[in-house]
């Protein structure tokens, strides 16, 4: 009776504790006070064409975000960035995700916003639009409960430099700092360059990534209540989220196996 008892509260305090956090984590920066009517600026966005952000959803909880606009250097249209909005929602909702690795089609990362459409949105309001947009967008990823790695591949510029920044981790492959010649070829890499360069992402993630997701994102989540909230907020979501993990099924595994931390 006592143990029936005891799960029943531990189950009750999870809901209560992920309730709490999924409000901190879907709060937006913008909202109708600051002007921000996102579905205008989605519409007007929606005008500016090409290319697509894809997402892969491994079954190791790794997700694989491709900025994928290579005719211009994986640069974001107005509707690449709606389109990494809908992505971070996929994410928010994947309850099994421990680990995200970004990276840009054909071996180079992104330069940034599409100019053509930079042109287009020449008034301040509209730039003012686009960059609340963003805002909101790129700091919904930073907070995702995943470990996050942007692997930059030939050139991160402008607003693709900013988007590394909401990673936790940046790998730079060497050829991020010389500018690779296939493009000019009219090729891309063919003997396992971006594979490669992928593969060994993954593989330096996993170090991250190692273990029960229920933990992996109770550690993001800690992280960034630490990084955003004043102090005592902090202290408080800690205690939450680490109720949650108290007496959960890895911390009754471990203290059965007693790991040695070499
Ligand atoms: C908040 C920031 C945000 C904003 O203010 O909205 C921005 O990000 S503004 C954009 C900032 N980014 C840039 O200014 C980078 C512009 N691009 C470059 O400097 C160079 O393309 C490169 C990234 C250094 C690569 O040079 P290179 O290897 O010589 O390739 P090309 O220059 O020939 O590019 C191939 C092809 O791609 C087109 N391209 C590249 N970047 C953009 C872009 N940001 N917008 C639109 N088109 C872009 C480039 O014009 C070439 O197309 P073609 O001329 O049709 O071949």
């Amino acid at each position: 009776m006592e143990l029936e008892m005891a799960l029943a509260l531990w189950k009750n305090l999870l809901q209560t504790a992920k309730k709490r956090i999924l409000q901190q984590r879907r709060l937006s920066l913008y909202n109708g006070a600051h002007g921000y009517e996102e579905e205008l600026i989605k519409k007007k966005l929606q005008q500016f064409s090409g290319g697509s952000i894809n997402l892969s959803k491994e079954d190791n909880g790794i997700g694989i975000l491709t900025l994928n606009n290579p005719k211009l250097m994986n640069a974001f249209t107005g509707t690449m960035m709606v389109e990494l909005q809908e992505r971070v929602t996929e994410l928010e909702n994947w309850k099994d995700g421990k680990g995200l690795i970004i990276h840009g089609a054909s071996n180079t990362f992104c330069s940034g916003s599409d100019l053509n459409a930079v042109k287009e949105l020449s008034n301040s309001q509209d730039g003012m639009n686009m960059c609340m947009f963003m805002q909101n967008t790129l700091t919904r990823l930073m907070r995702l409960p995943l470990i996050s790695v942007a692997l930059v591949q030939g050139k991160a510029f402008g607003g693709g430099a900013e988007l590394t920044t909401a990673c936790d981790f940046r790998l730079m492959t060497p050829g991020s700092e010389i500018r690779f010649v296939h493009k000019h070829m009219g090729l891309v890499p063919g003997w396992g360059g971006a594979a490669a360069a992928l593969g060994h992402a993954r593989e330096w993630l996993s170090q991250y990534t190692d273990g029960p997701a229920a933990v992996i994102r109770a550690v993001k989540q800690v992280v960034t209540a630490g990084r955003e909230l004043p102090l005592e907020d902090a202290l408080r979501t800690e205690k939450d989220i680490f109720g949650t993990v108290w007496g959960g099924p890895a911390n009754l595994q471990a203290l059965v196996t007693r790991p040695k931390h070499k």
